[in-house]
């Protein structure tokens, strides 16, 4: 059983991006140590002061609450002391900069799933490590309008029963586990998503919002071992997508948070950058695949730092199933042409 400190150590070849890219991961597990800390001594509890809405809106739109504030505090000092010199998070309208002439940028969402703070339900950290370029030194807008292809690591931190890390350096994606005595994370093995899917993660709540193909999607997976799937489906809905995410990677599923037709959700909640493109690196590195509900999620140009996208990941064959129904919904027994051109997840 390795540490994290030796996972990242082995994988810091004489690439400086790499040693780099170890540098900053080794001061985010410092944060989320920290932050984990503050969680399970008193942030979430009924009456704590932290749990409680600081009041503003965030650069997302979303009212921000003392714990979103504390944790992107925590993890911007985490990156100012690593070779970052563009800090993107979804709890500051514009980038921040950090380390003039550093390798790295750091997109992140501090603190995934808010709505649970108070109620003791795991919440998480998602954060995307990308190069800087002698462009972007030049012209700083384009750092965060990368693909998510040029992603050199991504993961997340799930403040669960237990803190856990997932992590991609872009050769597999690991899940290590946090001792609070030790302050350690330990290495607990590759993830493998499973390629069959038996739950569905979807708010239903907004059904009467869905586009049709959305509506047939979910009909045909309710009904069940009578209808066109052939097997049951349970679901699971957590609304905090790093609880969902480490649910599916453990043991397969699919995650949809797709557009509909309320206000404001033409492109559904998901941010880009921070969200929807590292949980896709790290699906995609487990053998998973994730998408916009019809092209790989890791090849959309984002057009800025707090871009909203439709998402679906998890299991490899139920991200391509939901993408034929979206993309021929009317013929849904033949293979769609879209995908013979361009597979998911590089299938
Ligand atoms: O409340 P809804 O619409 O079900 O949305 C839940 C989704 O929104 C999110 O909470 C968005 O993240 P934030 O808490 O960082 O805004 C996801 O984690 C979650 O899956
Ligand atoms: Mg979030
Ligand atoms: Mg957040």
């Amino acid at each position: 059983m390795s540490t994290l400190t030796q996972y990242l150590e082995a994988h810091a070849a004489a690439d400086p991006r790499q040693r780099d890219v170890a540098a900053l991961i080794e001061r985010l597990a410092e944060a989320a140590g920290s932050l984990q800390r503050l969680i399970s001594t008193g942030a979430t509890g009924d009456a704590g002061a932290a749990t409680g809405p600081a009041g503003d809106p965030n650069g997302g739109g979303d009212i921000q609450k003392v714990l979103d504030r504390e944790a992107d505090r925590l993890f911007l000092e985490a990156a100012r002391a690593a070779p970052v010199a563009f800090y993107g998070s979804e709890e500051q309208d514009e980038a921040v900069v950090l380390n003039e002439g550093a390798s790295l940028a750091m997109a992140i969402d501090p603190l995934d799933g808010s709505s649970n703070i108070e109620t003791n339900v795991s919440i998480g950290t998602i954060f995307s490590i990308l190069p800087v370029t002698d462009a972007h030194r030049a012209d700083a807008s384009g750092v965060f309008r990368q693909p998510g292809r040029a992603q050199l690591a991504a993961g997340f931190f799930v403040y669960g029963p237990r803190l856990m890390l997932v992590v991609t350096l872009g050769a597999g994606t690991h899940a290590f586990g946090w001792s609070p005595e030790t302050g350690v994370f330990t290495r607990m093995g590759p993830l493998n998503i499973p390629a069959v899917a038996k739950e569905y993660s979807i708010n239903a709540s907004n059904a009467r919002h869905w586009d049709e193909p959305v509506r047939l999607y979910i009909e045909r997976c309710q009904e069940g071992v009578e209808g066109p799937r052939g097997r049951d489906f349970n679901m699971r809905w957590v609304a905090s997508m790093v609880a969902d995410a480490y649910r599916i990677f453990v043991r397969g599923g699919i995650y949809i948070y797709t557009g509909d037709r309320r206000k404001g959700y033409d492109r559904g909640r998901i941010r880009l950058v921070y969200e929807a493109n590292p949980v896709g690196f790290c699906a995609e590195q487990a053998g998973g695949a994730a998408s916009d509900g019809l092209q790989p999620i890791l090849d959309i140009v984002p057009d800025g730092l707090h871009q909203r996208t439709p998402v679906v990941f998890g299991s490899r064959e139920e991200v391509v199933e939901f993408a034929r129904v979206m993309a021929d919904p009317s013929s849904l027994t033949e293979t769609s042409s879209l995908f013979g051109q361009r597979p998911i997840g590089g299938i």
